[in-house]
Formats: structure tokens, sequence, C-alpha cells
């Protein structure tokens, strides 16, 4: 290993999210527009750089490692790089994993348990079928419930991801808990973050999730589960009714920074250091023109001086987004 990732604050990076397309099959509602206009490919890393990426990033530490996008699973070429870096776990890597929104993951979910996968967080806001089709605007909801059937019948340990959204599906989480439990998957609830025009008004289903636990805990006995898993910014409750657990993800209402472990890279190369704010380095101008690890090192010890301390968003019906930058472009 080359000397440790560490920020200006002293924060240590262990955790790297690597976006590998902006590409996507759907456009939900809060993360991109109906008219969503995607990347050249030119500017889109090959699946050689990217492997390059992530190997800089083990070697100075970085111990777990998640693809993201726009939809992972769109990208042709993509179990290469799976199981490229997958050939690091237990050297250097701890995790490989990857957050999709699963209408590919039939197909995909046993090359990528041979690859080394062991859990994936798969995206799922309602399990009502008129609803999921209007939230993901082009999803279809038993491809998605296929691919998190075969994403368990390959072994793979499932956490479903729902963005809390009021006046939307915020009169479906208590179902979808009860699924959760059913089927044996952690679910996690996100509050839906400021970033990129959607042609919507966010604000109008921001949905505190202090507010809604307070409404869950009428119907389910919640206590605090210390044991992080995957050191990512949910706070885990343990359900007593499932035996599940439920993670809370609060970037609005209670900000998690200060323990921040992270970075991300953008599909195009970008070192983003927060994904509340625009700061960064190009690397794949450093790639491209020849730099050697040391030299993309160097790049990223530059870069880690200047991670912000954390993020400023603001969500308002006056306001526009904090970022013009969507969610898919760095995978969130
Ligand atoms: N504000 C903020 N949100 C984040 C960060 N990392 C992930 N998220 C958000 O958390 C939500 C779930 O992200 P996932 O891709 O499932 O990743 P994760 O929650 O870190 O995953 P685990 O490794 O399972 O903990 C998404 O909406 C992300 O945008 C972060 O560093 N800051
Ligand atoms: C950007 S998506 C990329 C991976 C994949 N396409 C998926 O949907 O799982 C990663 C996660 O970010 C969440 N997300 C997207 N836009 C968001 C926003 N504006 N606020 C909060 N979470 C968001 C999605 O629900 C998903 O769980
Ligand atoms: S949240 Fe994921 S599935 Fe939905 S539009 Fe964004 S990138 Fe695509
Ligand atoms: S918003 Fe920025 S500082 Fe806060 S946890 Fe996310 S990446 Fe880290």
């Amino acid at each position: 290993m080359t000397a440790p990732l560490i920020d200006g604050f002293g924060r240590r990076i262990t955790y790297l999210r690597l976006s590998v397309t902006d590409r996507c099959d759907m456009r939900c509602t809060y993360c991109m527009s109906e008219t969503m206009r995607f990347l050249p490919r030119d500017e889109v890393l090959d699946l050689e750089e990217l492997a390059r990426l992530g190997e800089v990033f083990i070697a100075g530490g970085v111990r777990r490692l998640r693809i993201t996008g726009g939809e992972p699973l769109v990208r042709r070429d993509i179990l290469g790089l799976f199981e490229r870096l997958g050939r690091r776990i237990g050297d250097g890597l701890d995790e490989l994993t990857l957050t999709t929104n699963g209408s590919r993951l039939a197909e995909f979910a046993e090359p990528l348990a041979a690859s080394g996968v062991r859990r994936v967080n798969v995206s799922l806001d309602s399990l009502d079928g008129a609803r999921f089709a209007a939230i993901t605007r082009r999803g279809s909801l038993h491809r998605t419930l296929d691919g998190i059937s075969a994403a368990r019948a390959a072994g793979l340990a499932v956490r479903i991801n729902t963005v809390a959204l009021r006046g939307i599906n915020d009169d479906e989480i208590d179902t979808l808990i009860g699924w959760c439990g059913g089927i044996g998957a952690d679910l996690c609830l996100i509050e839906t973050m400021p970033l990129g025009e959607t042609g919507e008004d966010r604000s109008a289903h921001y949905l505190p999730l202090g507010e809604l636990r307070a409404r869950l805990e009428r119907s389910w006995t919640l206590s605090e589960d210390g044991g992080a898993c995957g050191g990512g910014p949910a706070r885990y409750l343990r359900i007593a009714e499932t035996g599940r657990r439920l993670g809370l993800i609060t970037p609005m209402s209670h900000n998690f920074c200060a323990s921040c472990n992270r970075v991300r890279i953008s599909c195009t190369g970008r070192l983003y250091l927060c994904l509340g704010h625009e700061e960064g380095t190009d690397l794949r101008a450093a790639l491209r023109s020849g730099a050697d690890d040391a030299g993309l090192r160097a790049l990223v010890d530059d870069a880690l001086d200047r991670k912000p301390w954390r993020h400023d968003f603001a969500i308002g019906p006056a306001l526009p987004p904090t970022l013009s930058r969507h969610m898919s472009l760095t995978g969130g």
C-alpha cells in the first residue's frame, strides 16, 4: 500500500464510489428530467481507465468500492470491470459492490456473484406497478422484482433503497418494511437531495425522515442498531417485528459529514471530493496524457486537501437545485 489517503481535516478516505456511466434506462422524477441528455461516449472513461483509477485508490487504502451510475448494468462491458476489480477482494479490497435500479439484475446477478460481489443495493420506490412506472417514468416493476429475486437466488445480500417522497410513496413505507422483512432484505430510506433540474419541484415532496420515523414507530418497534454496514451514511435501526434493519439517510435533516470517509469519481473521470460540491480534479486529462500512478496519486492528494467539510444543501419552493450537476453523473 502507498501512503493512506487523508483529507485536509484528517479524515481517512477508505471508500470510493465509481460511476461507470451517466446513462440510465429509467428517468426517476427526483433524479433527472424526462428529456435528460447523456454524454458523448468519448467523454466517458473506458474500462481500462476505470480499472486503473480503482487500483490507484486501492493502493491508497480504499477498502470498499461501490460501482454506480447512471445505471451501471446498462454499460455493455461492465462485467469486465467487476471481474478485474473483483480480483482485488482480499488483496486490498474488503468489498466490491454496486447500486442498481435492478432492471438488468436478472441477467447479471450470477456473474456479479462469481466476480466476488456479495451484496447489492437496489432502488425500489414503490411496490405498486403504476406508481413505480410514474416515479421511474419508464421502469417496469416486475423487471426490478425479477432482478431482486435473481440476486437473492445468486446468494447476494440485498438492501432496498427507497427515496421517501411526501404525497408520492410515504403511504407505502409500512408495506415496504413488511415486504423487505418477508424477503430478508434491509430497507434504507433516503431524503431527497437538491441535485440537478428534474422538471419538477423537489421541495413539494421532500420528507424529513425524523417525521416519518415518528409515524413508523406507531406500527413498528424500532431500536438503534450500532452495527454499521458499508461505512456509509445510513444510520440503522433494528425492526423487532421483522428482525431486519431500517437505514435512514438524512443529509438534509441530520448531516453526517463529520465522519465522511469517501470520495467519488464521475464517469468522465473527474474526482469529486464531496457529493454536495463542485470541488474536484480532472483525472481523465491526466490519464489520457500518460500520467503514471504516482502522478495520478499526486493529483488526488492535492485535491484531498480541498475536500469540503460538509455539503450546503438547501431545499425549498423558491430555491433552485443547490448544484446543477445531476446525481446520475457521480452515482450519488
Ligand atoms: N449526502 C451524501 N449522500 C450520500 C453519500 N453517499 C451515498 N449517499 C446517498 O445515499 C443514498 C444511498 O446510496 P448507496 O449507493 O446505496 O450507497 P451507501 O448508502 O453508501 O451504501 P452502503 O455501502 O451500503 O452503506 C443515495 O441517495 C446516495 O446519493 C454521501 O457521501 N453523502
Ligand atoms: C443515482 S442512483 C445510481 C444507481 C442506480 N441507477 C440506482 O438507481 O440505484 C443511486 C441512488 O441515488 C438515489 N438518488 C437519485 N437521485 C437522488 C436525489 N435527488 N436525492 C436522493 N437520492 C437520490 C437513487 O434512489 C439511488 O438509490
Ligand atoms: S435514480 Fe438511478 S434509476 Fe433512477 S434515474 Fe437516477 S440513475 Fe436512473
Ligand atoms: S455530503 Fe460531502 S462531506 Fe458529507 S458525507 Fe457526503 S461526500 Fe462526505
